[in-house]
């Protein structure tokens, strides 16, 4: 399987910096790139990576985005004097030259060239390019905001000229709106270009009217830009794991790209002094992990901003370890969106309702409406906010992202004798232990002499305690009675006082609720009965007409109801049953289980009936972290399942805060 993670990088980008005073580029150092690519190497992440040198760009390449005059004028600007420079300078806004700029943008460019080159032939599965200056600002014809060349616009019509690359993501973290990306591909349906910046109902540099929620794409590309505005600072990891589950990724499902290309800045990040947001460097491992069952696993991350080089330096290793594979640390207690937040994601997805399917359903209020309503909640708590801030400037402090151990073994496997263990994975031999199994045998056997159900059941109940233990990152069992193993495996884990198990069941197996509502389990099950007693918080069976043999239904009730409810719950297991008759198809099984590895620091058990044997394969490989396959173009959901899905939703998100999409009603 294709694994591998490139890292493009040349401390040749480091050699140039502001030769002048000017208060707004002072924090665009050479040290962005040092620290970063330092603690890579610091915490052995760099020798884990593929590395793959940069190259200059050619002309060829940077006449994909700029124009002939402007090439021309930056060519000459090696031989300027400082005064010359600066007179050059002048003309762009935020942004300086140097005599080694332009050898510079050259190789930032050609690194995210290189980068798409190692992805897209498969040299590596995903990687990332460390480069300075930065792109996403640049113009067609000016450079702007540290920017020179656009590098990720330029890799995404090199992906499409060279590869013949039908649709390219880009999914722009940087907590700046990437005016110079968005205005490359606004009229181009064949990249869609996502992205969330401070904005301040426009006060916030660049101050433009185009970074709206309402700029969705001109022409044949409306609706292939996605601008989500953050007005208000102090943005946290609920508001940005919202935006992803209820924009970006139902969209990004439904337009199936074949690469993904990130404008990976991290002054999105806590301690920034341009974004002001409260995001920690650990959010950086869940936005990635999200994006990498998209493209068949091509992810390529860029380096755009980030001007706070601790903050900065965490965020880019928390990045590169995800790609390489590694599972991400649970999200400490995350809150759910701000009213702020909540309104730029009502606006969002209303302005992009025409345009998506996933979307059909979101509520039109009219935008004025809205608007009206988003000003007058800023003013009244604009105050607060306000003084807040002066309190937090003094004391901006994050603790340090937890070091990710990855487990000895990653995919443990119990299987009857006749299955054969897959590749990579390793065959859990059943468990000596014998308070194991004294404990099943009295709990759980029904004959005497069920030998084979002692074995599987205590070798599950050894499985769980080494995930605990982080001796095992994820397992898999094939049993002969499913409904025994999934009690056996609840009933061990809640033993441990502090243990959470998120139960995802697939398949029309009745499953009894968890005994009470105490919370020691979540159970979401998927069904196609709609099930007439009504749940309690811990028991959400999500309904789907054709249950989960429509893809499109199902992907969005996994994206926008099952991710936001996982992250929430942020349990310590994760047990994902699949039992006959789901009618859920492998690639959507696979990206199920892709998805599901984000939460619990990726202990993720499946129990799976004897059946479906032959999903043992495809099981085994999301559990080994091989990217699930695309589920191509995803159809229209059917609008029952699509207004059924809203309806759980608005009746769940008092108790779930992750699920609301819409600010609460003012008084
Ligand atoms: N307070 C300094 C103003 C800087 N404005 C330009 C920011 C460009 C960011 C590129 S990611
Ligand atoms: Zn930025």
């Amino acid at each position: 399987m294709k694994m591998g993670t490139a890292l493009v990088y040349d401390e040749e980008m480091t050699k140039y910096k502001l030769l002048w005073v000017d208060p707004a580029c002072k924090i665009e150092v050479p040290e962005r790139l040092t620290v970063s690519h330092e603690a890579l190497v610091k915490a052995g992440l760099a020798d884990r990576c593929v590395a793959v040198p940069v190259r200059e760009a050619t002309d060829a390449d940077i006449l994909l985005v700029h124009s002939e005059e402007y090439l021309e004028a930056v060519k000459k600007t090696p031989y300027m004097t400082l005064e010359d420079l600066k007179e050059f300078t002048l003309q762009y806004g935020d942004v300086y030259f140097h005599p080694n700029i332009y050898h510079c943008a050259k190789l930032a460019a050609g690194a995210a060239l290189q980068l798409v080159d190692s992805v897209v032939t498969g040299k590596v599965r995903n990687g990332m390019a460390l480069v300075r200056p930065p792109g996403h600002h640049s113009m067609r014809s000016a450079a702007n905001g540290f920017c020179v060349f656009n590098n990720v616009a330029i890799a995404a019509q090199y992906a499409k000229q060279k590869y013949g690359m039908k649709r390219v993501l880009i999914v722009d973290w940087d907590v700046h709106h990437g005016q110079g990306v968005q205005s490359c591909f606004e009229d181009d349906p064949n990249v869609l270009y996502f992205s969330w910046h401070r904005y301040e109902h426009q006060r916030f540099w660049p101050q433009l009217r185009d970074s709206d929620y309402d700029c969705v794409g001109k022409e044949k590309g409306a609706g292939f830009n996605i601008n989500v505005p953050w007005n208000k600072v102090g943005m946290k990891n609920g508001d940005y794991l919202s935006v992803f589950c209820h924009v970006l990724l139902p969209i990004a499902y439904e337009f199936s790209p074949d690469l993904v290309l990130v404008c990976a800045g991290f002054d999105s990040a806590i301690g920034d002094p341009e974004g002001e947001m409260c995001a920690s460097p650990d959010i950086f491992a869940h936005l990635t992990h999200l994006l990498m069952n998209l493209a068949g696993g091509k992810v390529c991350a860029v380096l755009e901003g980030g001007y706070n080089l601790t903050s900065l330096h965490q965020s880019v290793c928390q990045t590169v370890q995800t790609l390489l594979g590694d599972p991400a640390p649970r999200p400490a207690d995350l809150d759910g969106p701000c009213t702020s937040a909540l309104e730029s994601l009502h606006c969002v997805r209303s302005a992009h309702r025409q345009y998506w399917s996933c979307l059909k359903h979101a509520a039109e209020l009219p935008s004025s409406e809205i608007s009206t309503k988003c000003i007058k909640l800023e003013e009244e708590e604009e105050e607060k906010q306000q003084h807040q801030k002066k309190e937090e400037e003094e004391k901006e402090a994050w603790p340090e992202p937890l070091k990710r151990l990855t487990p000895p073994v990653r995919t443990a496997v119990v299987l009857p004798d006749g299955v054969v263990c897959p590749d990579g994975c390793e065959r859990f031999s059943p468990s000596e232990d014998l308070n194991i199994l004294n404990k099943v045998r009295e709990n759980f056997l029904k004959g005497p002499d069920d030998s084979d159900a002692l074995t599987t059941l205590s070798s599950l109940t050894a499985l769980v305690e080494k995930m605990e233990k982080n001796e095992i990152c994820n397992g898999l069992a094939l049993v002969r009675d499913v409904s025994t193993a999934r009690m056996c495996v609840v009933q061990h884990a809640a033993t441990a006082h502090r243990n959470r198990v998120l139960m995802v069941c697939v398949g029309d197996a009745v499953v009894p609720s968890p005994g009470t509502d105490d919370g020691k389990t979540l159970l979401v099950q998927f069904s196609n009965t709609e099930s007439e007693e009504q749940k309690g918080k811990f028991h959400i069976p999500v309904c789907l007409k054709k249950g989960c043999s429509d893809v499109s239904g199902f992907t969005l009730a996994v994206l926008g109801l099952l991710l936001p409810l996982g992250y929430e719950y942020d349990p310590s297991l994760v047990l994902l049953v699949r039992t006959p008759g789901s009618g859920l198809c492998d690639a959507a099984w696979q990206q199920l289980t892709g998805l599901l590895q984000g939460l619990a620091q990726g202990h993720t058990l499946v129990l799976m009936q004897e059946g479906e044997k032959a999903c043992v394969g495809p099981t085994a490989s999301s559990l080994l972290g091989v990217a699930a396959p695309s589920l191509g173009k995803l159809p229209a959901p059917l609008p029952e399942d699509v207004q059924a899905l809203e309806r759980l939703r608005h009746r769940l998100q008092a108790d779930w805060k992750l699920l609301q999409t819409t600010a609460p009603e003012t008084a």
